[in-house]
């Protein structure tokens, strides 16, 4: 069987898509007859997805332009690429920082300004750059919200780079609890961020808890002179009250990844048009890790970094396996056995996990008679439960 993948946009790495093998096909079919998707942040909420798809790959780490709970209730599961391009976003999060520090998008449109010979120039600059003396990160305070793949990061980084850290994540990973330097400060109230913080950065998901957290309610904590960065989602940003504390003098800096027209021209703002994720090396990254999510999703069912199903590894040693997709209800599993079992076929194995309201089963089968494997999946799609069934054969 040749997988059929559709790319979606046109910033999808191709040397991430090197390892997929001769077993998958890339951009030859039209997207109503793609198995997989591979996109990167490409809006779909607005898209009717075919009943051939059966995966979309995220080459990136937010998945909020997929209609997640669609895809669950349509038997389609999405995988993205969690930490392949954080090392990306905290440099340019590091650099930004000190960029708002140093005043450097007000000193540079300055100089440009300076005309005349190189003499005359450098006379200028050396009697007008007092304006635009910045300060040093070393021995500031920053605090960051989010403590995932890219806000731990900033944390050691910033904590090596004389930084005092403290962070706020009242859901932190277990794994990225131990990657954190013990120096970095966890806090538990968010006000705490926004009252001792000199620079603020946020790292976290566009939540219903986080749309909106950069407003005024949170900044009128703010002390003055904080550098504030926005490298996470747009949504997260209240413009106007960007500019309210930008001009009462308490933002000194707004550095954003996110552009609007209420931003330009402001020489307090920096906005850079979604980058943080754009370097060659984590294109790479996520390309490769999307890719091979779906690969293995695809040829034995198992899934990994799926962001609407939880992880099922499970070695295949049987003739077939069945995998299902379905409602996260009573008794369903029991009715799955007793299909089986009315087809006398002998389950080797069976995995069900459950996340909200789909479950996964994966169902391998000590049967190799394809007819009775046939008549048994005709049960399954008939089954009310059950939105999705796939045959893999080893
Ligand atoms: N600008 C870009 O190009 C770019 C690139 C990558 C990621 N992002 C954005 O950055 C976000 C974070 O990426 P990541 O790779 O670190 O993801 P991640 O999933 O590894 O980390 C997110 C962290 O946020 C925490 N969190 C969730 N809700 C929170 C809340 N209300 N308060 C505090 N913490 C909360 C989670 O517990 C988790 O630790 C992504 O969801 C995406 O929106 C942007
Ligand atoms: O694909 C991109 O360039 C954006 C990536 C970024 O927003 C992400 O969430 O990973």
């Amino acid at each position: 069987m040749v997988y059929q993948i559709k790319t979606i946009g046109n910033n999808i790495d191709q040397k991430g898509l090197s390892e997929l093998g001769d077993q998958f096909a890339i951009d030859q079919v039209t997207e109503e007859k793609a198995h997989a998707f591979l996109c990167r942040a490409q809006n779909f909420h607005t898209y009717k997805f075919s009943e051939n798809l059966l995966a979309i790959g995220r080459a990136g780490a937010g998945f909020n332009n997929i209609p997640v709970e669609q895809c669950s209730s349509q038997g389609i599961v999405v995988f993205n690429a969690p930490g392949g391009n954080a090392n990306a976003v905290k440099e340019l999060v590091l650099a930004m920082m000190i960029f708002g520090s140093r005043n450097l998008k007000p000193a540079n449109k300055w100089l440009s300004e300076q005309l005349g010979s190189d003499q005359a120039i450098d006379l200028a600059v050396e009697k007008g750059k007092k304006a635009f003396s910045g300060s040093e990160i070393a021995g500031k305070t920053i605090g960051i919200i989010g403590l995932g793949n890219i806000g731990s990061r900033v944390a050691n980084d910033a904590e090596k780079l004389g930084m005092k850290v403290i962070g706020y994540d009242p859901y932190i990973a277990v794994e990225r609890a131990w990657e954190i330097s013990s120096h970095v400060k966890r806090v538990t109230q968010l006000s705490d961020i926004f009252e001792q913080a000199d620079y603020i950065t946020i790292h976290t998901p566009l939540t219903k808890e986080t749309r909106g957290m950069y407003g005024a309610e949170n900044f009128a904590k703010m002390k003055k002179g904080v550098v504030v960065l926005n490298f996470a989602r747009d949504e997260i940003t209240d413009k106007d009250a960007v500019l309210e504390y930008i001009n009462n003098g308490t933002i000194q800096h707004f550095a954003t990844d996110f552009g609007s027209e209420k931003f330009y021209h402001q020489d307090a703002i920096f906005v850079t048009p979604h980058l943080g994720g754009s370097t060659a090396e984590a294109s790479l990254n996520c390309t490769r890790m999307a890719a091979n999510s779906l690969k293995r999703y695809l040829m034995t069912g198992e899934i990994i970094n799926s962001v609407n199903f939880p992880r099922v590894v499970q070695e295949l040693n049987s003739p077939y396996r069945i995998t299902l997709i379905n409602k996260n209800v009573p008794n369903v599993v029991a009715n799955i056995a007793a299909l089986v079992s009315e087809q006398s076929i002998n389950i080797a194995n069976i995995v069900n996990r459950g996340q909200g309201e789909f479950a996964y089963t994966l169902l391998d089968l000590d049967e190799s008679n394809a007819d009775k494997i046939d008549a048994l999946v005709d049960q399954f799609k008939a089954n009310e439960n059950i939105v999705r069934v796939r045959v893999i054969q080893r």
